[in-house]
């Protein structure tokens, strides 16, 4: 920690002084090299209208979830995961799909995407008029079982279907490997079954592979492990890193990414959220958090942080619940 400290310490004043930062680790072991850059700017994902609420327990208004949309439209977020095409039986938070996909106001530059499961779901989601989606594999098989209900060598086969369809309708596809740190119901996930996973999806076409700690139980070790496993792989410029932040971990794990390389960021408004079949885990790491932690080392995201405590505050406010970001909570918007 004192090594990421002295990171961060040295990141902000050499950016204060106009100079390019090269951060001078300790944690070669750990792989974290010396000499490595951070990253100008980094790509946040903003993953709250679909993963933040499809975990809610009362049904959330499609108004309310457009107008969400909305208003993080006009934060300059450059990704806003909508919602998923997935069986209403298994979420029903997101059986208002199609609605949700017809009422947005789609801002030029921004993308917006949407979870398929399988083919039924890739061709509802073009017909919305989606125009990327996002495959979902595990590294566990549990988990895969009771997340999407095959295994994960059927998963994959699944989603080598819609990478075809895809292909032919010229739609970008994202790919997710849950349980990268571990699994609610196998525990600890060996990094060379996480970078396997990866590497398929990467293999079958996914622009980017997004690595999700699932059940926020990563620590900046593990993390490291992992990633080394996963980036001999798959190149570290197509990786991307989702936490939860169930043990308070999430935003050292991120800043060891960034260190790693990787400048691809999910992340949750007021840190709704949680998965379905994930029971226990918190909410993504909170997107407000992660904009100040990246504006504090000088790192550009072109999110305006102060909208953006105004979208967690509306929906912090309208779902009736505490915000989970420290800096929301730090500003007092609520
Ligand atoms: C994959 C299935 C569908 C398999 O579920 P299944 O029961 O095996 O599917 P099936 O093919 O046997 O179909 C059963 C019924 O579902 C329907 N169906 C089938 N597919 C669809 C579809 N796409 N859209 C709408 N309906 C669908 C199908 O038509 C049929 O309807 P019925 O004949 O009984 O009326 C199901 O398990 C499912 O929907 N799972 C989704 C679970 C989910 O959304 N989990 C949360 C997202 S993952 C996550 O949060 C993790 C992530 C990404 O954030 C990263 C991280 O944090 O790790």
């Amino acid at each position: 920690m004192a090594t990421v400290m002295s990171l961060v310490n040295r990141r902000i004043l050499s950016s204060a002084m106009g100079q390019k930062y090269v951060a001078y680790s300790s944690a070669a072991k750990a792989g974290v090299r010396a000499g490595q850059a951070l990253p100008e700017k980094v790509k946040i994902v903003e993953v709250g209208p679909r993963d933040g609420l499809q975990n809610e327990k009362t049904i959330v208004p499609t108004e309310t979830k457009i107008h969400l949309i909305d208003m993080l439209s006009a934060t300059g977020l450059p990704v806003i995961e909508a919602t998923s095409f997935v069986s209403p039986k298994w979420v029903p938070q997101m059986a208002d799909q199609v609605e949700v996909m017809k009422g947005i106001g789609r801002k030029p530059g921004v993308s917006y995407p949407v979870l398929t499961p399988n083919l039924k779901g890739f061709q509802a989601a073009l017909k919305a008029g989606a125009s990327e989606v996002a495959i979902f594999g595990a590294a566990s098989e549990l988990f895969s079982k009771k997340n999407i209900n095959c295994s994960v060598e059927e998963s994959l086969q699944r989603f080598e279907v819609i990478m075809k369809a895809a292909k032919e309708a010229g739609v970008p596809v994202r790919g997710y490997v849950s349980c990268v740190l571990g699994c609610p119901y196998e525990g600890k996930v060996a990094p060379e079954k996480v970078a396997h996973v990866a590497k398929r999806l990467y293999s079958m076409g996914c622009y980017e592979i997004s690595l999700g700690d699932t059940i926020g139980v990563g620590t900046p070790g593990s993390m490291i492990e992992m990633l080394e496993a996963v980036s001999k792989e798959v190149p570290v410029n197509a990786l991307a890193v989702h936490c939860h932040d169930t043990y308070g971990q999430a935003l050292a794990n991120i800043l060891i990414a960034l260190q790693m390389g990787i400048s691809v960021v999910d992340s949750s408004v007021a840190g709704l959220g949680g998965c379905p079949y994930a029971q226990g885990a918190s909410g993504n790491v909170a997107t407000e958090d992660v904009v100040y932690m990246l504006h504090g080392l000088g790192i550009q995201t072109g999110v305006d942080l102060s909208k953006l405590m105004d979208a967690g505050a509306y929906i912090c406010r309208t779902l009736n619940r505490k915000t989970s970001s420290k800096v929301a909570q730090a500003n007092c918007k609520l």
